[in-house]
């Protein structure tokens, strides 16, 4: 079972950021190291929240001690995600390439958190550019939603085509591997939403029923679980199938509860035994 370091923000009241993602990595087995890089009372979908944005130095002494204990070179995988401030960034920049130095077989998985197609941008002045000019290159996988693609590579994506060439435009800046969410495409039948990974040359697409919720913290879970699966079977389109077919279901679930917050611990079921399976169809 592969250890995760995980940095990400943390919320007390409900899940987004490693309040999304460390439970299910547990709940699959893998041993998850989280980082915190703000603590927040609830997401900041909400418009309203409180708590604190954690300095840089915080990240990066936990890093630290972390390699202190010798555990780095058993570190399989870096996973980041909602950031806080840009200074953060190079904290997490350090800490991937320090877990790389102990184990060069080692993966970052970087989480683009910038902003969604209606919400626009939410995060702070700085992450931006810091993800496009600094952490791409570095990162190994990469998650973006469409919005999020569209901004690191300046292309509008409007077709399949167009979502084909702006994921190769992202792997020739460095990420071998790339799971494009919520990709809604010309061709995206109504009531559908898709999704798109690449990797080595290769696509493949998915598409799962549109349910009726707009939630957080789907993106974060569904960028540890694809993260997991994608170091389990070495392959994007089984990583693609089994991290979209658990948040389906986690999303069903919280659809029939009417819940605001999705239901990470409720639905545990769907990381291990999705109720329904989707396959990923090459394209
Ligand atoms: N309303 C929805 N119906 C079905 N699936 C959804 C819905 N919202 C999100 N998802 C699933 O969760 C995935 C990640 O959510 P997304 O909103 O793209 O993340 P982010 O919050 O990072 O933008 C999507 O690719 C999709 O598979
Ligand atoms: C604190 C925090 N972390 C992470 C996220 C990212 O959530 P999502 O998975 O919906 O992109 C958000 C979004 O509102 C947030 O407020
Ligand atoms: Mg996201």
């Amino acid at each position: 079972m592969p250890s995760i370091l995980s940095i990400q923000s943390w919320v007390a009241y409900g899940h987004v950021g490693n309040a999304s993602a460390i439970f299910p990595l547990q709940r699959l087995g893998a041993e998850v190291w989280g980082i915190h890089t703000v603590q927040f009372s609830n997401h900041t979908g909400y418009g309203a929240w409180r708590g604190q944005v954690f300095g840089a130095e915080l990240i990066h002494d936990c890093v630290q001690g972390i390699e202190e204990r010798g555990a780095l070179p058993r570190c399989d995988a870096v996973l980041s995600g909602y950031m806080g401030s840009a200074e953060i960034g190079a904290a997490i920049l350090d800490a991937a390439r320090r877990v790389k130095a102990a184990n060069p077989a080692a993966l970052w998985c970087c989480d683009p958190v910038i902003g969604d197609v209606g919400r626009g941008i939410f995060v702070r002045p700085g992450i931006p550019e810091f993800l496009r000019d600094e952490a791409l290159p570095a990162a190994d996988i990469v998650t973006p939603n469409q919005f999020e693609l569209e901004w690191l590579t300046g292309r509008e994506v409007a077709t399949l085509d167009d979502a084909k060439a702006a994921v190769a435009a992202l792997q020739a800046r460095g990420p071998r591997c790339v799971l494009v969410t919520s990709l809604r495409l010309a061709d995206t039948p109504d009531g559908e939403i898709g999704m798109l990974a690449g990797e080595g040359g290769c696509f493949w697409r998915l598409a799962t029923p549109m349910l009726p919720l707009s939630v957080n913290g789907a993106g974060d879970a569904i960028a540890a679980l694809f993260l997991f699966h994608r170091l389990r079977s070495g392959s994007a389109a089984e990583a693609l199938a089994a991290a979209a077919s658990s948040v389906f279901g986690l999303l069903r679930r919280t659809a029939e509860a009417g819940s605001r917050e999705i239901l990470t611990v409720a639905a545990q079921e769907e990381f291990v035994t999705p109720s329904r399976r989707f396959a990923a169809e090459p394209c």
